[in-house]
């Protein structure tokens, strides 16, 4: 609407103008012949021609009035862990599981339990976590069923959390899964050497153990255009899937809706929940502690790191006195921000949906554009979707992990982190904040004299420091990158205070300039004097005329490196970007093994494929 209201206006303004300017010259030329239309003429008709396209074409169509209905309290249910059960129940036939962390794989599996009523089938999403998966050979007891695995792959190659107890089940089981139809779409990245290793195995072990499976592994790649090959793969699995059962698309669009908008004026809104924490995670007695059921940890400390620089990256610490939690990996739960917020994966649906725009523009106009829901709603008011339907597309806010900054050795109360706050422009001129991290910069020690918190839960991970203190360990973590490393050194100085003999400790880090954006650094100088850090590298990338990276460095002190790699059995770990530096450091090993090793190219990636497997190359990488 308000484009055209627009329109209209400035049309107005222009003919207003015209008017004065042309009696103008009338008056100052007599002779001017009488033009065929006046003025006003042209006004009158702009005017028609202008409210009949407002009325055909971009009218608001009048919204029924919503129906009031009465306010009943959900009543808490038991919980249902056989999914066999539940299908039963409620009549479903495809049953599609999701192993998700950040929620993708969630929502893929939602939109394929949707499409199910298209082919006259039932779907429905499920957390393997809350669902017991050793039910899964009892799937044949109903008719025409099927499984579908919706599984991202993480770490070393690793399952999602809710996706653990599944995968040990699958590797322990001998079930016979005979008469089980299946299928399997694996997201993960090309740029991690575990390539969608989780949905690989799911597939494969699956029919080792007898399953049918009735339609290809999907190979999603969140490197180049996850969503685009998830649709390809959709778009084949569903005729599969009917070939298979010999049914026929019946054309229903998914019109059931999970939400129902109803507007209540009478509602007591002490029993309204508004974001507030449940009452389990306010008295942080259960445990386990995880996304479901996170800790509330105090924050202590909430400083910035850089001295320059129009970014903000910050170091945090949090207190988790009584948690009983023992960390590797820390992650929060942000329960509080807002229901609409950047996600790329529902807007290529929502264009679908909308029958707006071709889709060749999604590309461009979406994706290279960064247009959030919010932008694409306001750049198109006439899309004016229901409520209700955008409230389904929307998925949960996930929680987001941190690398831990401390050691739990030397502060077994408290835990850090640091990060960057995201913040930048958008093309279409949008300021795009980060979530969580800018939620997180504003989390002060005291409010008006209160103790801040925040609900966080802690994840296992490999990235640790070697069984034995006297192993020499190569830390390469530019920018951010640098956080596990504060832990692992802090590590180091405590052990060497408690009489150990710690190897060699050496890091490469890097950043912009040293006036700016050195994190860390009197820790870390005073780490170097005190013959902790056995070697403090610095690449500054911008402090002269060319730049330069860890990768750089590395390759300068490359005889060094290689004998403690070669001959002292040194660690190697690398933490920060996946997509550039990752490759560059890894790049940047090959060459030191070919120059100083004289191995061949691939006889020296195979050395370091083989370093990984020992668990002496580890990466802790995002993208
Ligand atoms: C920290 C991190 C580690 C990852 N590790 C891998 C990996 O080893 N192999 C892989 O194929 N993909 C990996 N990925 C990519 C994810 O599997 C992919 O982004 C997926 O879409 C995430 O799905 P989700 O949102 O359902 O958790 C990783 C992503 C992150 C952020």
């Amino acid at each position: 609407m308000k484009t055209i209201c627009f329109r209209r206006h400035n049309c107005f303004l222009n003919s207003v103008k015209m008017e004065d300017s042309e009696s103008q010259l009338l008056a100052d030329e007599e002779q001017t012949p009488e033009p065929l239309l006046s003025s006003l003429d042209i006004f009158l008709f702009s005017l028609i021609v202008g409210l009949l396209i407002y009325w055909f074409f971009f009218r608001k169509k009048t919204e029924p009035v919503p129906e009031i209905k009465p306010f009943t309290p959900v009543t808490p249910q038991i919980r249902e862990t056989s999914f066999i059960e539940k299908m039963k129940k409620t009549n479903r036939n495809i049953v599609v599981f999701y192993g998700s962390q950040t929620g993708t794989a969630e929502e893929f599996a939602n939109r394929l339990a949707k499409d199910a009523q298209r082919y006259g089938m039932k779907g429905m999403a499920a957390d393997p976590e809350e669902y017991d998966l050793s039910e899964l050979s009892r799937l044949k007891e109903i008719p025409n069923s099927m499984t579908v695995f919706c599984m991202a792959t993480y770490g070393e190659g690793d399952p999602t959390d809710n996706a653990q107890e599944f995968y040990d089940w699958m590797q322990g089981t001998d079930d016979d899964l005979e008469g089980v139809n299946f299928a399997v779409f694996g997201l993960g990245n090309k740029t991690y050497e575990h390539f969608n290793a989780t949905g690989k195995y799911t597939d494969k072990r699956l029919a080792e153990l007898g399953g049918k499976r009735v339609f290809d592994l999907g190979l999603g790649d969140d490197d180049i255009n996850l969503e685009e090959d998830f649709i390809s793969w959709k778009e084949q699995f569903w005729p599969a899937v009917c070939e298979f059962f010999g049914v026929e698309a019946t054309g229903e669009d998914s019109s059931i809706r999970q939400f129902e908008l109803v507007v209540h004026n009478d509602i007591n809104m002490n029993q309204v929940y508004n974001s507030q924490l449940r009452e389990k995670t306010r008295n942080s007695e259960i445990k386990p502690f995880d996304s479901k059921n996170p800790f509330l940890a105090t924050v202590t400390g909430n400083r910035k790191l850089n001295k320059g620089g129009n970014r903000h990256l910050m170091h945090i610490e949090f207190d988790i006195t009584d948690s009983k939690i023992s960390f590797i990996l820390y992650c929060i739960n942000n329960t509080y921000t807002i229901l609409l917020f950047y996600y790329r994966n529902i807007i290529l649906y929502f264009y679908i949906k909308y029958n707006f725009f071709f889709f060749a523009l999604y590309q461009s106009w979406v994706l290279d554009s960064e247009r959030n829901i919010l932008a694409i709603l306001e750049d198109l008011p006439s899309l004016n979707p229901p409520i209700d339907h955008l409230c389904e597309l929307l998925p949960r806010l996930q929680a987001r992990y941190y690398s831990i900054a401390s050691s739990s050795k030397v502060y077994p109360t408290s835990i850090h982190i640091c990060a960057v706050v995201i913040e930048y422009t958008t093309k279409t001129e949008r300021v795009f904040k980060g979530v969580a991290t800018n939620w997180l910069k504003n989390k002060e020690v005291t409010d008006n004299g209160h103790k801040l918190t925040i609900p966080m839960y802690v994840r296992r991970s490999q990235f640790r420091l070697p069984f034995k203190p006297s192993n020499p360990i190569i830390m390469i973590g530019p920018g951010t990158g640098i956080a596990p490393f504060m832990g692992f050194i802090r590590e180091r100085a405590w052990q060497k205070k408690q009489g150990k003999e710690a190897g060699e400790t050496i890091l490469y880090f890097g950043c912009r300039h040293k006036n700016e954006d050195f994190l860390y650094q009197q820790e870390l100088e005073e780490f170097e004097r005190a013959g902790v850090l056995t070697q403090l590298n610095v690449a500054f990338s911008r402090d002269q005329e060319h730049k330069i990276y860890v990768q750089h460095l590395l390759k300068k002190n490359k005889e060094q490196l290689w004998k403690l790699i070669h001959s002292n059995n040194a660690h190697i770990y690398v933490c920060g970007d996946a997509r550039n530096m990752a490759r560059d450091v890894h790049t940047a090993f090959y060459e030191i093994a070919e120059e100083v090793g004289s191995l061949t190219h691939t006889q020296a990636v195979d050395y370091f494929k083989k370093l990984m497997t020992k668990g002496r190359y580890s990466q802790d990488v995002w993208s």
